[in-house]
């Protein structure tokens, strides 16, 4: 069950900081994976913030069972040594991933880490979300935490959705506290939880097409052994849009999860690509390559603010209907250029090579 209006907004412990009443839309084009036990990977973190616009010390899968605590510790680390990341501290917002609630370190890992780093940490990641319930755990559990440790602001709460009950249970998750800043998309353990014959982390597969009808000879006999084309299609589609219905309706962010085959930069594009067109605000990145992809394909071309642009001066107050390029725009047309706009100036805000391009566009 909900709570009451009159108390949503309600601090869930004594002392602990008053909820937003507003999600932030804080750039986050590429949520970057490290293994923060992992040392190769660790020592490399100092030197991404800036380069980044999400830095996630991932504790749970990939991460070795006999490792858990080395990783938690290493994040500790990593959250005080590190400049300018976090909270409010740069462009580069600093994340966490948490082992699942039902696991052996979930409730270590939240303890520790809020109590420790809690001031640096801007969101906390639950992986394998069911549905409110954990919500509800995880936000009266902060909340003690965020009074103990005496932090001045609400840490807030991203679900990954990677069970069909978590699918299923998508609208109650997203409303279930003001922390809720966004959803991924886990493929691999949903893909797992849905029994899908599938092996792979995210992306499509080839078996999954729909296939051109077979031509007809001269009677209308069909050509079965013809060549015929086929086209791919996209596993995760249903997945995305219902996620980010739900995302939109409730005033938080939708995200791509991983593309797991880190050499197919052209796929990973790809894949990305459909998520942005259909309104996700960022992907996962888990390897330094996949950076760069995200943060090109999250960004608005020059070619769409151009245009946008052009569109809302021509609107003027935002009604009625004009013909730009033989095309006619109206009040509809309008509201996507203000997204697509609002971005531009989001991003345009952290990036310096971004607003060199968007002002240059003017110029
Ligand atoms: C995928 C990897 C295991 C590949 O690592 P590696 O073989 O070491 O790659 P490279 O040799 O190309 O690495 C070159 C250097 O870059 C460093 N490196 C690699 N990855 C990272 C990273 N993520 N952050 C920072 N630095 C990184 C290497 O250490 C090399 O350094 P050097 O030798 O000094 O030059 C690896 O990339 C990796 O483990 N990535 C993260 C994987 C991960 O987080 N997986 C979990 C998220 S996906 C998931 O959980 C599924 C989801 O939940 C679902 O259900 O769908
Ligand atoms: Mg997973």
């Amino acid at each position: 069950m909900t709570r009451p209006a009159k108390d949503f907004f309600a601090p869930l412990a004594v002392g602990a900081p008053a909820p937003l009443r507003e999600i932030p839309a804080r750039p986050s084009r590429a949520i970057h994976f490290f293994d923060p036990g992992n040392e190769k990977m660790a020592a490399k973190i100092p030197d991404m913030v800036g380069t980044v616009d999400v830095l996630l010390g991932n504790l749970e899968d990939a991460v070795k069972a006999e490792n858990k605590e080395k990783s938690r510790q290493g994040l500790v680390e990593i959250g005080r040594a590190t400049a300018n990341l976090g909270s409010t501290a740069g462009p580069t917002q600093f994340w966490t991933r948490v082992n699942s609630l039902d696991s052996p370190w979930g409730l270590d890992d939240l303890v520790t880490l809020v109590t420790e780093i809690g001031d640096k940490l801007d969101v906390i990641m639950v992986p394998k979300v069911q549905g409110a319930e954990d919500i509800h755990y995880v936000d009266r559990l902060l909340a003690q935490l965020e009074a103990k440790a005496g932090l001045e602001r609400p840490i807030l709460v991203h679900a990954i959705l990677e069970t069909a009950r978590g699918v299923a249970n998508i609208e109650e998750i997203c409303a279930a506290s003001p922390r809720m800043q966004g959803l991924s998309l886990g493929p691999a353990d949903l893909a797992a939880d849905r029994r899908m014959k599938t092996t792979r982390v995210g992306g499509g597969h080839p078996g999954y097409l729909v296939r051109q009808d077979p031509t007809r000879d001269d009677l209308g006999v069909p050509q079965y052994d013809a060549e015929r084309t086929s086209y791919q299609q996209d596993l995760w589609h249903y997945t995305i849009a219902r996620m980010v219905d739900a995302c939109a309706m409730h005033g938080i962010y939708p995200y791509y999860g991983p593309f797991g085959d880190i050499k197919d930069t052209v796929a990973c594009e790809d894949q990305f690509r459909n998520a942005f067109l259909l309104g996700c605000v960022g992907a996962w990145s888990l390897h330094p390559v996949q950076i760069k992809i995200a943060h090109q394909v999250f960004s608005p071309s020059v070619e769409d603010v151009a245009h946008a642009r052009r569109v809302i001066a021509a609107m003027g107050d935002g009604t009625g209907a004009v013909m730009i390029d033989g095309k006619m725009e109206d009040d509809a047309s309008v509201k996507q250029c203000q997204v697509m706009v609002a971005l531009a100036d989001e991003l345009a805000a952290i990036d310096p090579d971004l607003k060199a391009l968007y002002d240059g566009i003017d110029a």
